[in-house]
């Protein structure tokens, strides 16, 4: 049986003093339970910090982006050498907020995607489609063509070892959540894509998160779904309260 991976995204929220003590209270109270993997994606200054916070008990620390490059002339940018350097070890790539704001394309999530692996970093790659494209029925095509674009060129081991998360940008921040039935549909079409680039072991490996107004009311249908592995979380992330009942969810 998969695991569940319960991620928060924070984006661009918090202070340093308000994100050490979000991670000490979580690491405090996180269950140690195999069935379910804890991470805080941070923005990239707290995250030493709570690297340090975080030791010692099971919740893993991730960034919310990276350039692709291990160094260079790339003004006000953070490496994978970075923050493998750091103790991060996960890192979210191509958020629908990125590819909307910055300019993030399929080719830069699959080149960062290689330079996490190259790094020791989990990617957790998004995908999902904006509300045009699933009016338009163009939903399914879209995710597929997100989702081999991102894993073009990767071993099997590490299509493996990436995560996927489904985030339906009409869901995300909306209060609009995907039903449990059309989140877990297109999870099931991204696992046979998977299944078509690798083979039915390696995809029956791969975690796949569903993202979009995940809360503690809306979890527990979410998580009983068969291809859904879990969560990637904004707004319910934000507060210890809300984020420690989803990872509870996670460890049924
Ligand atoms: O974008 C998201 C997580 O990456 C989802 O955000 P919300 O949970 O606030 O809808």
């Amino acid at each position: 049986m998969r695991k569940n991976v319960i991620a928060g995204n924070w984006k661009m929220n918090k202070t340093l003093s308000e994100a050490n003590q979000f991670v000490e209270e979580v690491a405090a109270k996180a269950p140690s339970n195999e069935q379910v993997e804890v991470i805080v994606c941070a923005p990239f200054p707290f995250l030493a910090s709570l690297v340090e916070k975080a030791k010692g008990s099971s919740v893993k620390i991730g960034a919310q982006n990276m350039h692709y490059e291990d160094n260079g002339a790339f003004t006000g940018e953070v490496s994978p050498v970075m923050l493998n350097d750091l103790g991060v070890t996960h890192v979210v790539i191509g958020h629908s907020e990125r590819r909307e704001y910055f300019a993030e394309t399929s080719e830069t999530v699959n080149k960062k995607t290689h330079a996490a692996f190259s790094h020791d970093l989990t990617p957790i790659v998004c995908v999902g489609e904006t509300l045009e494209q699933r009016e338009a029925n163009e939903t399914m095509n879209h995710v597929e063509s997100q989702v081999r674009k991102a894993l073009e060129g990767l071993s099997d081991e590490q299509v493996a070892d990436t995560i996927i998360a489904y985030e339906p940008i009409w869901a995300i921040g909306t209060g609009k959540t995907a039903t449990s039935d059309q989140a877990n549909e297109v999870c099931t079409h991204i696992r046979n894509v998977i299944k078509d680039v690798t083979s039915n072991e390696t995809a029956e490996k791969v975690i796949i998160q569903y993202g979009g107004s995940v809360k503690p009311a809306n979890v527990d249908e979410l998580l009983a779904k068969s291809d859904i592995d879990g969560a990637l979380v904004g707004g319910a992330s934000l507060e210890t309260a809300s984020f420690l009942k989803l990872v509870e969810a996670g460890t049924k």
